[in-house]
């Protein structure tokens, strides 16, 4: 009897077991459980059916494995490189922006990765004004969501091309970072979210590394450049403590490698070396997996947020501004014309 008894007063308390904080919230107390706890489940279900969009960005020197990380990232061939372009491609005049799309799908769960790479970036004799094409690209992906937005009939659901995050490949040099390294996150922190990685961290030694780490972390500062995750972006202190630990861990020094190797009887994705083979998910050999954790697992959504409240809209109030407040931009106006 006592057996039913408690279930009889678990499912009055809709499962939860907390008996004794029952009737601390309001109303609850005589009517019991009222389902506020399926809003959860009726998200998940909600996102699972119509699927959700991210989009990163790649920069960063040829040949410092842009194509190698993102592909190791989403376990996936989801590279530029992949999709058809070759290496013998020349390297293009200025840089050019090339966004390949791909459907994931984990768990049930759909992802529209689109993966947008910057050829070209910081190859010339000339880097000058070379961000250029990179910040228009981010801001026509606002105007776009902007047009969207302030449609009388609006869509559904606005589709999301803005670029939720920006890996920015710092090359493994051991000296100092370049100018054109802080220029670009200096320039564009503040219209997209950046996180800087310092690329093929299998050419330097753990002691090479950590230093380097550690003079890059203090250029950045100095430059003023605020990275991913923004301080003043912490929404409370759990916040503040948790993205500390990874503003203190970056910028993040990766190895990235589609080849699969075995070890210990397990198949991991490592890179071979006359010396061994570089484990690319094991955390002695470098810091791919706190980057991946980072990236997918714990700051996604994050990241998507951010990009929406705060970057897209600076961007919109800098737009309607600029235009009285009225009709920010109607149908076939340029944005000179609306000044
Ligand atoms: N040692 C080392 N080599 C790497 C790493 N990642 C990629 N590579 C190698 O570096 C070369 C260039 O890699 P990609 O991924 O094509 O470089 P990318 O930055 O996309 O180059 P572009 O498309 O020219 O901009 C390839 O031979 C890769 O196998 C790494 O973490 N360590």
């Amino acid at each position: 009897a006592d057996i039913h008894a408690a279930a009889h007063t678990l499912a009055h308390n809709g499962g939860q077991g907390h008996g004794g904080s029952h009737g601390a919230g309001v109303g609850s107390a005589l009517l019991g459980y009222i389902g506020i706890d399926t809003i959860i489940e009726q998200m998940r279900k909600k996102t699972m059916k119509t699927g959700f969009d991210f989009n990163i960005m790649v920069v960063g020197n040829s040949g410092l494995g842009k194509s190698t990380l993102v592909n190791t990232l989403f376990k996936s061939q989801v590279s530029r490189r992949s999709a058809g372009w070759t290496r013998d491609e020349k390297i293009p005049k200025t840089v050019e922006v090339k966004a390949v799309s791909h459907v994931l799908e984990e768990g049930g769960v759909k992802m529209k990765l689109t993966v947008i790479d910057t050829p070209g970036f910081g190859d010339q004799i000339n880097n000058e004004n070379c961000w250029e094409p990179i910040s228009k690209y981010i801001n026509e992906q606002y105007e776009k969501f902007l047009k969207e937005e302030v449609n009388i009939t609006r869509k559904k659901r606005i589709p999301d091309t803005r670029v939720h995050c920006c890996l920015y490949f710092i090359s493994p040099t051991g000296h100092s970072l370049r100018q054109l390294d802080v220029e670009f996150m200096k320039r564009l922190s503040h219209s997209v979210n950046i996180i800087p990685v310092i690329a093929k961290a299998d050419t330097m030694t753990m002691e090479e590394r950590q230093e380097f780490k550690q003079r890059v972390r203090k250029e950045l500062e100095m430059g003023g450049i605020e990275f991913y995750p923004q301080k003043e972006f912490d929404e409370d202190m759990e916040d503040k403590s948790d993205n500390d630990k990874i503003r203190e861990a970056m910028p993040f020094a990766v190895v990235g490698s589609d080849k699969e190797y075995q070890v210990n009887a397990k198949r991991v994705l490592g890179r071979k070396t006359a010396w061994g083979i570089v484990e690319v998910e094991n955390p002695n050999h470098c810091e791919f997996a706190q980057l991946r954790d980072f990236l997918i697992r714990s700051h996604l959504q994050d990241l998507k947020e951010v990009t929406h409240n705060i970057h897209y809209e600076t961007y919109r109030a800098k737009r309607l501004h600029e235009n009285g407040g009225l009709h920010p931009v109607s149908c076939n106006d340029t944005q000179e014309s609306n000044l």
